[in-house]
């Protein structure tokens, strides 16, 4: 596989997943991070001519490149309590059969989960690596954002949850040192066994309670979110926007619902051949 084919894949999904789900009619669009996002942010700009819509970013690299594309940026917290996003796009480290995401492998989490949970609609794009039935396949680590004081306590609780080697992530840079994210926080990258999805624990494929130190998703994002010092964890798991409204017209407002949904309603993978593979919520 050449760098141009994985980028060639990168951007052919991109394109359908805006001329799917983009609504150029759209008052507020959330904007993810990462390199994917970049072609989707381009078939944006190609598509629309609407410069009333305001654009949500996940950080300081998502909102350069909204700035880049010449459109218009606004931040999360000047949004009115009761603005939804019509949509937001993002990019993903790994996504299996249910949907489930890995996120943060860019160091962007905390806000890209903010952003997908006030959207009404989340879809994620990626290329053909990213896709594989249950996580931790691939993608080696779970990235989790914690508080600098709070390092030594958290590698060390996620031993005790099951992870072999947890590790704080370094910059690349010749003066080294913990990476920062645009909180200030440092990122935990934690490998885990291969994840089990929900369909797996209720087909008794597992408990993934952790007793064996087999998890299943959700549980394992609870309980990382758990520890003291964790702000957040790079697993977007649970509900879609979709499925949080639903519940939320009913009044089943719980802790699963008041929040909005983290998973995408729909992933589009670019894949080798340059055709692009749809995976949805109906399907999963
Ligand atoms: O931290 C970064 C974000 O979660 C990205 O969306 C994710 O890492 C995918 O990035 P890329 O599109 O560069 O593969």
């Amino acid at each position: 596989m050449t760098d141009s084919t994985i980028e060639s894949a990168k951007r052919a999904a991109a394109i359908q997943a805006v001329s799917e789900h983009f609504d150029p009619s759209a008052t507020h669009v959330g904007i993810g991070s990462g390199t994917t996002i970049v072609y989707v942010v381009e078939a944006i700009k190609e598509a629309s001519t609407n410069p009333h819509i305001r654009f949500v970013p996940t950080g300081y690299q998502s909102r350069q490149v909204i700035v880049q594309a010449g459109l218009t940026p606004i931040a999360f917290d000047s949004l009115s309590e009761d603005v939804m996003l019509d949509i937001a796009f993002d990019g993903a480290d790994e996504v299996d059969e249910e949907l489930n995401c890995i996120k943060g492998g860019g160091a962007c989490l905390f806000q890209e989960k903010l952003v997908a949970e006030r959207a009404r609609k989340f879809v994620c794009v990626a290329d053909y690596r990213k896709n594989q039935s249950r996580l931790l396949t691939n993608w080696p680590t779970i990235p989790i954002e914690v508080a600098p004081i709070s390092v030594p306590t958290v590698l060390h609780s996620l031993r005790a949850l099951g992870s072999p080697n947890p590790k704080l992530r370094t910059t690349l840079l010749a003066k080294s040192g913990p990476l920062k994210t645009d909180q200030d926080f440092f990122i935990i990258d934690a490998p885990f066994s291969t994840l089990l999805t929900t369909s797996d624990v209720s087909s008794g494929k597992g408990k993934g309670d952790g007793s064996d130190k087999t998890w299943e998703v959700n549980k394992l994002s609870r309980a990382i979110k758990e520890l003291t010092g964790v702000l957040e964890v790079g697993i977007f798991s649970g509900l879609n926007g979709t499925q949080a409204e639903a519940l939320r017209s009913q009044d089943k407002v719980n802790m699963n619902t008041i929040t909005g949904g983290q998973k995408p309603v729909a992933v589009y993978f670019g894949m080798q051949d340059g055709s692009v593979q749809v995976r949805t919520a109906e399907a999963s």
